[in-house]
């Protein structure tokens, strides 16, 4: 995708790139650095002819343009211009080095080498320039060629703020460290390169060997004893002293001796190696130059959208008294009349229930007000009164007696919520506000997945858009990816609009949102191919999930160029799930079932609603694999066990009243209410601006059908090929998942193994629902067919 910046924020970078792109070309490399060389070479040249002929030419240099003058430099007046601008008003005799050090750059363009080779040594190079040219002009006496002016001048302004003394100290220490540095110079290695110690002397004990012979010679051993015995005479002591002395003078050379013999046998230590480590890693190094990966520059100009285009509604709860009390009357009179004593109550308001909290008398058995609890609706003649007991953690009884006058929650409410617009969480989503009149957020995310029941009229469809709503507030399009399913074909066909933003689509399909029962299999199976990429993918970065991967792919330690990119969240939206249920069944399940269980860490989730919330539709495995759910109102008990594992959501009153689990307890929650010219707005706003070229493409997947009387080669055939057909004999069922499972095999994988038996002729063409026909009866058979083939 072409990446365009429009921003003036970002607009260097690209700019930046362009020209590094240029660069990098070489063509433009194996020019530049021919250009170079030709350059130092005739500037060499017209600075050694310019040491020769300066004076002459220097008087001429002010008539550049008259014909009439010529100059003697080889190089002409070009060359005699550029010289006595380097040398003479430049560094001076030190300036030769500046077609040196361009030559070898232009050299290194043309082999083909990088700016940050050469980069060193024009460091080292004008360091030396600068040295030479203020050391010449410390030396000479006036401006002449050697140092150049600035070398002179440069020279003079140092002298007056160090003295002579200064100067000189200051260029020696610059010199040395300068060997130091780049000969790695240590006065170890100065040391050892001057004759050593040791061999002076060895040379000088030579000498003295002859020396200490002839001493010994003229000593008499038995002199030594009785003078030693004699030792009370002073003149002996002395004696004894020269012949101790002698001794010790004889023990010392003794050693000496050895000393050398073990010295004379020199150890060669080799250098130590000093290796050069890098101090940054090449991720490290791609964020400081260009700073972390942004995904959202791509359209780094886009605006989310605004609370304006939301609406405002008349949602301030009002407490009415009258009614409060009239509830609290009657509780108490009902339970009365069971002989339920009550000790405290307490009210606590919602938009659209409010919940009396109850404490009941000492000794009051909990299962006996809760098993009154339709007696208490009845006395209460309200609809939706559902009693907690015990509310989880306090040890009361709540009663949700619904408001005679409920509060709309408005999206609007939600969505600016100080608890939504700070939230950090990677999928938020503000589903409505509690009974304590709190918003209520949450990470679908964590969830991982989300399954909405609820009886035609009573929300989903609001609280479907509540859901893509909020993320629509807080994720940018890079971020997150819808693919919708509407069977309807009403419901969400207002996210049309933001295609090229948010949703995703199956490549060569027009429509984005999809309608059609087949497609729908496809996108399924489409994403089961992402999925099994994406797992890929984390596992050659080793990571464990989504967030892990695209830190470090943010953190640029990902190349692009194995396949590495951005992951986008891909948030999958089924409307009427029951309805997909009956018409493709297996076919949806399957692929639904897996996408659940594998999908919540390569950051694939997907939100189920459903009319119908009966166990053909809503099966065990989808139900084990959607820990969160969502009941909007049912008709009937048996419908609130199926979604929710109890009963509760028979009691809801409507229009958005809502429980909701994420796998422990309950929450009743008002929906927040998001119309329809709400959304349209919101999609318009986003679908207004600048978009991707296209929507976000998920992989090719063209259905079983494809691989029917298709011609496959036999030397293409599958390693496993064999194994596969064994696995389809012995179990006589020809299913893709039967080879996933039993040879550990990705979805792709199985099915082109489907395929390539049918080529066979072990399975029989694609059937829809059903596994397709095993046409080889037993082991035999098929070793007979593969053993007769044509090679
Ligand atoms: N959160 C809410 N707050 C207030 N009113 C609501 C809320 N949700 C739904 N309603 C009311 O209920 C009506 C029906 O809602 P919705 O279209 O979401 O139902 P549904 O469950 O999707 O029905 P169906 O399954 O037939 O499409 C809305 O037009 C609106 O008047």
């Amino acid at each position: 995708m072409a990446k365009k910046k429009t921003s003036t924020k970002t607009s260097k970078k690209p700019r930046f790139q362009k020209l590094k792109s240029f660069f990098g070309n070489r063509q433009t490399q194996t020019i530049l650095g021919l250009f170079v060389m030709v350059f130092s070479i005739f500037l060499f040249f017209s600075f050694i002819s310019y040491f020769f002929n300066w004076q002459q030419d220097q008087s001429q240099l002010s008539n550049f343009a008259d014909k009439q003058i010529t100059v003697k430099n080889l190089l002409g007046k070009i060359g005699a211009t550029l010289s006595h601008f380097f040398i003479y008003n430049g560094f001076g005799v030190a300036a030769t080095y500046l077609p040196i050090l361009l030559f070898l750059s232009g050299l290194h363009f043309f082999l083909k080498g990088t700016f940050k080779k050469i980069k060193n040594a024009w460091g080292w190079g004008i360091l030396g320039i600068l040295w030479f040219s203020i050391s010449f002009g410390f030396l000479a006496h006036k401006n002449s060629l050697f140092p150049g002016v600035i070398g002179y001048e440069l020279n003079i302004y140092l002298q007056q703020f160090l003295g002579k003394t200064g100067l000189i100290l200051v260029l020696l220490f610059l010199l040395i460290s300068y060997l130091v540095i780049r000969f790695k110079l240590t006065p170890e290695k100065v040391k050892s390169s001057f004759p050593s110690k040791k061999e002076i002397k060895n040379f000088d004990a030579e000498n003295f060997e002859i020396k200490e012979e002839t001493t010994l010679n003229s000593i008499d051993k038995n002199d030594v004893t009785s003078s030693l015995e004699l030792s009370l005479d002073k003149p002996e002591i002395r004696l004894t002293k020269n012949n101790n002395s002698l001794k010790n003078e004889l023990d010392i050379q003794q050693k000496n001796k050895t000393e050398e013999t073990k010295e004379a046998i020199e150890i060669d230590v080799d250098t130590i190696l000093e290796e050069n480590h890098v101090t940054e890693n090449l991720s490290d190094k791609l964020v400081k130059d260009y700073g972390e990966f942004d995904p959202t520059l791509e359209l780094g100009n886009y605006k989310y959208p605004t609370l304006n285009l939301l609406r405002d509604y008349n949602e301030s709860i009002s407490v009415d008294q009258e009614e409060l009390e009239a509830n609290k009357n009657r509780i108490v009179e009902t339970l009365n009349n069971y002989n339920i004593g009550i000790d405290r109550i307490k009210a606590t308001v919602g938009p659209t229930v409010t919940l009396y909290e109850i404490v009941p008398e000492a000794g009051i058995r909990i299962s006996k007000i809760k098993n009154l609890e339709d007696d208490i609706a009845l006395s209460l003649s309200a609809m939706g009164i559902r009693i907690i007991a015990p509310i989880p953690g306090k040890g009361t009884i709540g009663i949700e007696v619904p408001n005679k006058k409920p509060t709309m929650v408005s999206m609007k409410s939600v969505i600016s919520s100080t608890k939504f617009q700070n939230s950090e969480m990677e999928l938020p989503i503000a589903l409505g506000k509690t009974i304590s009149n709190e918003t209520f957020v949450i990470d679908l995310a964590k969830m991982p997945h989300l399954l909405m029941a609820g009886a035609t009229g009573q929300g989903k469809s609001v609280g479907l858009n509540a859901v893509l709503t909020s993320l629509l507030y807080k994720k940018h399009p890079a971020e997150v990816k819808f693919v919708l399913v509407d069977p309807k074909k009403v419901e969400l066909t207002l996210f049309n609009h933001i295609e090229r933003h948010y949703l995703a689509k199956l490549p060569d399909t027009d429509e984005a949102i999809i309608t059609d029962t087949t497609k729908v299999i496809n996108t399924l199976n489409s994403l089961c191919i992402e999925m099994d990429a994406r797992y890929d993918l984390l596992k050659s970065a080793m990571v464990r999930n989504i967030k892990e991967y695209n830190a470090k792919f943010k953190a640029r330690k990902l190349n692009p160029e194995n396949g590495h990119k951005f992951l986008p969240y891909i948030v999958l939206v089924i409307d009427e799930f029951a309805d997909l249920i009956m018409t493709a069944g297996k076919e949806v399940e399957t692929p639904i079932a897996r996408l659940a269980q594998l999908a919540r860490a390569i950051g694939i989730h997907l939100i189920v609603a459903t009319q119908r919330p009966s166990v053909n539709v809503i099966t065990g495995i989808i139900k084990a694999n959607f820990p969160a759910r969502a009941a909007f109102r049912v008709t009937s008990k048996i419908d609130s066990r199926t979604i929710l594992d109890g009963p509760g959501a028979d009691q809801l009153i409507g229009k958005g009243d809502m429980l909701f689990s994420a796998g422990n307890d309950l929450i009743r929650l008002q929906c927040a209410f998001v119309d329809t010219p709400e959304v349209e707005k919101i999609t318009d706003f986003i679908g207004s601006q600048r978009a991707y070229p296209d929507a976000y493409m998920l992989p090719e997947y063209s259905g079983e059908e494809i691989g029917t009387s298709i011609d496959i080669d036999i030397s293409e055939r599958d390693a496993l090929f064999r194994d596969a057909a064994l696995v389809i004999v012995h179990a006589q069922q020809g299913s893709a998942s039967l080879l996933q499972r039993k040879l550990k095999l990705g979805y792709n994988r199985a099915g082109r193994l489907i395929d390539q038996l049918e080529a066979a002729g072990i399975v029989g063409p694609f059937e829809g629902s059903k596994a397709r026909q095993v046409l080889i009866p037993d082991e035999m058979a098929l070793n007979q067919l593969l053993d007769n083939e044509p090679k």
